[in-house]
């Protein structure tokens, strides 16, 4: 089997895609750009012309009403959707079906009851799939759960799981659709401060859907509001990292232009 290519910085490396026990492997992110994306549902358009590109390696947030369009273009973005017209690409190349380095994580863990924590985060089966799983729990805060089985886990930790599964593939885009929704305000606390650890360390792409403004302004280099299908307000979060959760001027009144455009 050959050594894939790898994008890494600005150029390309040949590299094993495992990480090590020293440092978890820093693949980097890849681009995503949208163009001209249009998605209707019979006579009704969700996304009405949408254009945005997503720099490699950007965390970006989309947030906005119900119903607006979030999880409609997450997944176009996941290949689980075909756009009306226009184009999605990642790295490049037009999306069209699930893609092997694109991770998705959703409000639910979607773990499978009848396997091991462990055997969950390498469901996938590569070779040496234990020891990749272990670092990836090892990662999570989890290294010592990996013998038991789903149901006994909070749910905050089950969300730790299911990002340690995604992150076995070294994914180079990670989407997520209010993946802390569920949890309660301190255990998204340390959720937002783990996936901001881990997105510094491997410096994937990131696109966050989510209804809550402060989340979005603690963890996103970039706002987006989706209106009707539309992009509201596009706006950069400029705030040193890592950021304060609540009582920072600068970050009440991004979040406060966001709110008044959502
Ligand atoms: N498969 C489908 N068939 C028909 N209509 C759909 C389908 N999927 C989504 N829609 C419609 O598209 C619109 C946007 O839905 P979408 O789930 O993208 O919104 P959202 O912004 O993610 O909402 P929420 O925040 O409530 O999850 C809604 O009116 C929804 O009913």
């Amino acid at each position: 089997m050959s050594t894939p290519l790898v994008a890494f910085g600005d150029g390309l490396l040949t590299a094993p895609r495992a990480p090590t026990e020293a440092a978890p492997a820093r693949f980097g992110g890849a681009p995503v750009s949208l163009s001209g994306v249009v998605k209707a549902f019979g006579e009704r358009p969700v996304l009405r012309r949408l254009d945005l590109d997503i720099p490699a390696g950007q965390f970006l947030a989309v947030v906005g009403r119900s119903g607006g369009g979030k999880t409609t273009l997450m997944r176009l973005i996941a290949g689980l959707d075909a756009a009306t017209s226009g184009t999605v690409r990642i790295n490049g190349t037009a999306v069209s079906g699930l893609q092997r380095d694109v991770r998705l994580l959703f409000q639910d863990a979607r773990l499978v009851p009848w396997q091991r924590v462990l055997g969950n985060v390498g469901i996938a089966r590569g070779p040496d799939w234990r020891h990749v799983a272990s670092l990836a729990l090892k990662d999570v805060g989890l290294g010592d759960r990996g013998r038991e089985w789903p149901f006994v886990l909070s749910g905050g930790q089950k969300q730790r799981v299911a990002l340690a599964r995604a992150l076995v593939s070294n994914p180079s885009v990670l989407l997520l659709d209010e993946p802390f929704g569920a949890l309660d305000a301190l255990t998204r606390v340390e959720m937002h401060r783990l996936l901001e650890r881990i997105w510094r360390e491997r410096g994937f792409t990131v696109v966050l859907i989510t209804h809550d403004v402060a989340e979005a302004v603690a963890l996103a280099d970039r706002v987006v509001v989706l209106r009707a299908g539309e992009i509201a307000l596009d706006q950069t979060i400029d705030l040193p990292r890592p950021r304060r959760e609540a009582g920072d001027a600068a970050a009440s009144s991004l979040q406060a232009r966001i709110l008044a455009a959502v």
